[in-house]
């Protein structure tokens, strides 16, 4: 795993921007894997200025994201399709026909897992996939436990990630218990990995991430050790106290 400190949390974003705009200039039919929550969000709205000053076009890039809430409407505002679609999607040039996200609303969830890992495989797998980390090393929504085999699947919430998302809804108890996410054998089969990671409260996560050894279900990063293409762009605050060789 290649990592890159920055200063905060503004340079992380203009890093990744600037590495996955690199990408699809590269390579304009891309298949890129995205993540929702607050990490990346600075970095999508530097895509955007990136989109319209220097033109960089989504016209052929196929998105796919890693989780849904179970039970949100898309137009609602906590669903990450809504997420999507203000952050990042209405603002870019991209093919509405390309982009992927789970649905929570499904009516046989088996079945939309199923097809989700189909249509992954039918594009040819995920060249470059965004990824945040929680605080307990979740990545996507598989939470510590979850299988390091597991495809797309429902999985219910741990209670310190209701308790962590909270803060986009009007209380804990609106926080959807169960979401439908990209599995850990999913995203591991990305190509490449870019994870960001920002602020005093990953560092624990992160230094368990670049410290421990052996990769384990309970804390389900740790596959990303046995990813032979992995970048971690992280800022200061979350590198606290961690040696990284330079
Ligand atoms: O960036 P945040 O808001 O800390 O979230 C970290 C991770 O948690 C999730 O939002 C799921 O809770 C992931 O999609 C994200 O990468």
């Amino acid at each position: 795993m290649k990592v890159i400190e920055t200063k905060q949390y503004q340079e992380l974003s203009q890093l990744a921007s600037n590495y996955i705009s690199d990408k699809i200039k590269k390579k304009p039919n891309l298949t890129l894997g995205l993540a929702t929550g607050g990490t990346p969000k600075k970095t999508y709205e530097l895509l955007i200025e990136d989109h319209k000053n220097n033109g960089t076009s989504y016209n052929s890039v196929t998105t796919f994201n890693l989780d849904e809430y179970i039970g949100l409407d898309p137009e609602n505002a906590n669903s990450y399709h809504h997420y999507m679609n203000q952050t990042f999607f209405n603002h870019i040039d991209i093919n509405r026909k390309n982009i992927f996200i789970p649905n929570g609303l499904a009516l046989k969830m088996e079945q939309e897992c199923r097809e989700y890992e189909e249509k992954i495989k039918f594009q040819g797998g995920i060249d470059l996939q965004l990824l945040g980390i929680g605080a307990n090393g979740h990545i996507g929504f598989n939470e510590p436990g979850t299988p390091f085999l597991s495809t797309t699947h429902v999985i219910e919430l741990a209670p310190s990630t209701r308790e962590a998302n909270a803060r986009f809804f009007d209380s804990i108890h609106d926080v959807p218990t169960h979401a439908i996410t990209m599995g850990i054998a999913s995203i591991i089969a990305s190509k490449e990995i870019l994870l960001l990671v920002s602020g005093e409260d990953k560092n624990a996560a992160l230094k368990r991430l670049l410290t421990e050894e052996e990769p384990t279900e309970d804390f389900p990063a740790s596959i990303l050790k046995k990813h032979p293409h992995v970048t971690i762009i992280a800022d200061k605050k979350a590198l606290k106290g961690i040696g990284v060789m330079h």
